[in-house]
């Protein structure tokens, strides 16, 4: 299950109460790469056993196309969670979202019971992470098993447990959106970074989707219909990066045999030649979806 060997774009992974009908049948037409099928935060507990239901079905339906599906589950710690993961097992979507994952034997109890639940080897566990103690062991977490593939971040949960609020341009989550992306590249996985709340503030959102990107986020979790071209624009190389990595590399094979060349006046070394090859090998998987 290495996330490493074929990439998946995950630019736009749109979170959906599973409880909302309405939002899941919209969903079905929306150009988002991934759905999380929600049942924690997003669904009242009165309404929790038919969203399961509804999750179930969504995945199940074969009605959403090319589109990742997953399912958030409640936290281990919670009254819905064997009813979550006994239903989600039977489903078997892409994967299992896991909130509020805390560490690296966590992660190992969540496998164990992903195994004993019959949850199909295809179904990967994404791990949320969204406290403070979660951040300083994201790279534990993230290493602790191959099925984990995908860390989340949660940035409403984080800001909560910092005792802080959600400041324009995210100063006081820097430290925390570095070491997120850190653990994610050290060992391998995709990283996401965490929802934008005022669905109505176009530039304050877009200005988030270019800060995530210029971090080194892999896409964005997103909870409207409103947010996903950004995403998908924003976490998608540009034509001009395109561009540019095609010029580049061209240069590069040009001075074969050279260790070293420029390309518009810039120094261009190998390891500038893979970086343009993976910014080609991105944008090709989003032209084939
Ligand atoms: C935020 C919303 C409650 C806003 O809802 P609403 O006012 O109904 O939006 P609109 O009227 O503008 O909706 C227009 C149409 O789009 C559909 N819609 C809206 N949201 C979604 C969605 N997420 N997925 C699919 N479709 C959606 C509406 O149904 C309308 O459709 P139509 O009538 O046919 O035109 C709402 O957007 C919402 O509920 N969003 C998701 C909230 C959610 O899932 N939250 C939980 C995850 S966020 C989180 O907490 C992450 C983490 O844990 C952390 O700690 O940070
Ligand atoms: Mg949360």
């Amino acid at each position: 299950m290495a996330e490493t060997t074929t990439f998946r774009p995950r630019r736009s992974v749109l979170y959906m109460p599973s409880s909302n009908e309405r939002a899941l049948e919209k969903a079905k037409t929306l150009p988002v790469d991934a759905l999380i099928l929600d049942l924690e935060d997003a669904v009242a507990p009165d309404a929790k056993a038919q969203a399961r239901e509804n999750a179930a079905a969504a995945v199940t339906s074969g009605e959403y196309g090319a589109k990742e599906l997953t399912i958030r589950i409640n936290g281990a710690d919670t009254e819905w969670h064997a009813d979550d993961l006994k239903a989600a097992a039977a489903a078997g979507p892409a994967a299992i979202v896991v909130p509020k994952v805390n560490s690296a034997d966590a992660v190992r109890t969540l496998v164990d019971a992903f195994d004993a639940a019959g949850v199909p080897e295809t179904t990967a566990l994404w791990a949320m992470i969204e406290s403070p103690y979660a951040i300083l062991h994201a790279e534990e977490i993230a290493a602790a098993s191959d099925r984990l593939t995908v860390l989340v971040l949660g940035t409403n949960d984080l800001v909560k447990e910092l005792y802080v609020d959600h400041v324009p341009g995210r100063t006081n989550l820097v430290a925390s959106l570095q070491l997120a992306v850190l653990a994610a590249r050290a060992t391998g996985k995709v990283v996401l970074d965490g929802v934008y709340n005022d669905v109505k503030d176009v530039d304050g959102y877009l200005a988030e989707v270019a800060q995530g990107r210029d971090f080194g986020f892999d896409g964005k979790t997103i909870i409207h219909p409103g947010q996903i071209e950004g995403a998908n624009a924003g976490f998608a190389p540009s034509p001009e990066a395109v561009e540019k990595a095609q010029g580049l590399i061209a240069a590069w094979e040009e001075g074969a045999g050279k260790g070293v060349v420029t390309y518009q006046g810039k120094m261009v070394e190998n390891l500038h030649v893979e970086s343009a090859k993976r910014t080609l090998s991105i944008a090709e998987a989003i032209a084939a979806l």
